[in-house]
């Protein structure tokens, strides 16, 4: 069993070089057709489940088909103060050029993205397999707060989940209906429930552990859930008390009651490259897990590097095995950044053909069953990382900002996005000018 600590290195990978592997999945580009954004095994006709968003045909009927409220979008924080201050970044977001709003670059000063045509040719050599559009799920509500010791006043979650929608996230996870004696920072979720699913903006699915916890949610107003099932026995038994087999026989359950009810089920699987218990965790194990969750129904599954150990050398390998067994685009990524590795694995990911990724606003996070594990992977830094590709997502990166400030100013702290701590230094700087 290798050390947590050292994270395993290429030669633990099967024999092709990783340029091999990064150059076969880029020409693969995993770029589905307008027939693949059916709902698959999702049970709502009509509803927006698929994930796959890879050309600019995908995204429009992403906006215009898929989520058809987006026309309409609200923004929920329309104080004049708010708007005042959105226009301030976007403006020095331009005038300092961190953000391409699309492939074809405006001139700026000090672009993300290169504008050469020699080098852009090379860059279009890599980036290739690269997906047109992303859709980023935002855990900050769920995953980045259920870890917090200090209790967040049920009115601070609701405006942050309004100020994410608003920044134009198009799913934002908004509680967990667990058990308050296991996760006592998210008793409040049927009040915070109750208190955005008027939100027509955006999908807001929550975590049910069981059939109890999913008739709870329903009750209170949800409209998708999410199961989360472990590849590790340790972390199951730690996390829910459970054996994986176990959770699997509950997560039946709950799909089932779901499909009666009409509820898409979105499923994770965590510890996919380690566990603080076990170490190392096998691809195969992962697979396993992410083929039973998608069998029973999930329309997407979440592949969790909870305690952030992964880099490429072991993420290769894991989406490998797994994409043998579950498309490409019913995969997502949801990478912790605990060894600093979350954006290499998301860019290796895009590569090898995934277009959605969870983030958390402010790299809010952490696991209350994985000691040691940090934040999830800034949403702001994804976006920034995501706009320099010249990759849409369609979230307004100074609204984000405003919404992580939001919440980081509540906690007393600095947020852990490097992008946000960076432009605002750049906003201050520029305000003296
Ligand atoms: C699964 C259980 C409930 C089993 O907990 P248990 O103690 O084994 O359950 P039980 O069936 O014996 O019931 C014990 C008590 O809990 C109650 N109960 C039972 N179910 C519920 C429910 N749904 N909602 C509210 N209450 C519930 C039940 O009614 C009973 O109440 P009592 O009679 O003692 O008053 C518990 O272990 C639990 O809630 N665990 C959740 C832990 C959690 O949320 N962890 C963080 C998730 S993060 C994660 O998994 C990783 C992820 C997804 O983020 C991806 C990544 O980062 O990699």
């Amino acid at each position: 069993m290798s050390s947590l600590e050292e994270p395993l290195g290429f030669d633990k990978l099967p024999s092709m070089s990783t340029i091999d592997r990064i150059q076969r999945f880029s020409a693969g580009a995993c770029r589905p057709t307008v027939d693949d954004m059916g709902m698959g095994n999702c049970w709502i006709e009509g509803r927006g489940c698929s994930t796959s968003n890879s050309s600019d045909e995908d995204y429009e009927e992403y906006k215009g088909e898929a989520f058809p409220w987006r026309r309409h979008v609200r923004d929920a924080s329309d104080g004049e103060a708010f708007n005042r201050r959105a226009k301030s970044l976007s403006k020095n977001r331009m005038k300092f050029g961190h953000v391409c709003k699309s492939r074809n670059l405006p001139d700026q000063h000090y672009s993300s993205k290169c504008t050469e045509r020699g080098t852009r040719s090379i860059t279009n050599k890599f980036l290739n397999g690269i997906p047109k559009f992303v859709k980023i799920v935002e855990v900050g509500p769920r995953d980045g707060l259920q870890n917090e010791k200090n209790i967040v006043p049920t009115s601070v979650k609701v405006e942050l989940i309004r100020r994410l929608v608003s920044s134009g996230l198009p799913v934002v996870e908004a509680t967990s209906f667990v058990s308050p004696k296991w996760v006592p920072q998210l008793a409040d979720a049927k009040d915070v429930m109750k208190a955005v699913c008027d939100i027509e903006d955006a999908r807001l699915p929550v975590l049910t552990p069981n059939v109890k916890g999913f008739e709870a949610a329903v009750a209170a107003g949800a409209k998708e859930v999410a199961i989360f099932a472990s590849a590790s026995e340790s972390f199951s038994k730690s996390n829910i008390n459970c054996s994986i087999e176990e959770s699997l026989a509950r997560y039946r359950a709950v799909c089932l009651a779901a499909k009666e009810h009409s509820v898409p089920v979105r499923g994770y699987v965590s510890c996919v490259v380690g566990c603080p218990v076990e170490g190392t965790i096998p691809p195969s194990k992962v697979a396993y897990v992410a083929k039973e969750l998608y069998d029973m129904g999930c329309f997407e599954i979440s592949l969790g590097d909870t305690i952030g150990v992964g880099t490429p050398g072991t993420v290769i390998p894991m989406l490998e095995a797994v994409m043998a067994v579950v498309p490409a685009e019913k995969l997502a990524v949801h990478f912790h950044d605990t060894y600093g590795q979350s954006l290499p694995n998301i860019l290796i990911s895009l590569q090898m053909g995934i277009s959605t990724v969870d983030s958390s606003v402010a790299g809010l996070g952490g696991c209350p069953y994985a000691k040691g594990a940090s934040g999830n992977v800034a949403t702001e830094d994804v976006v920034y990382m995501l706009n320099g590709l010249g990759v849409k997502t369609n979230v307004d990166l100074a609204k984000l900002m405003l919404a992580g400030e939001f919440i980081s100013n509540h906690l007393g702290r600095q947020s852990g996005s490097k992008t946000a701590v960076a432009l605002c230094r750049v906003t201050a700087d520029a305000s003296k000018i």
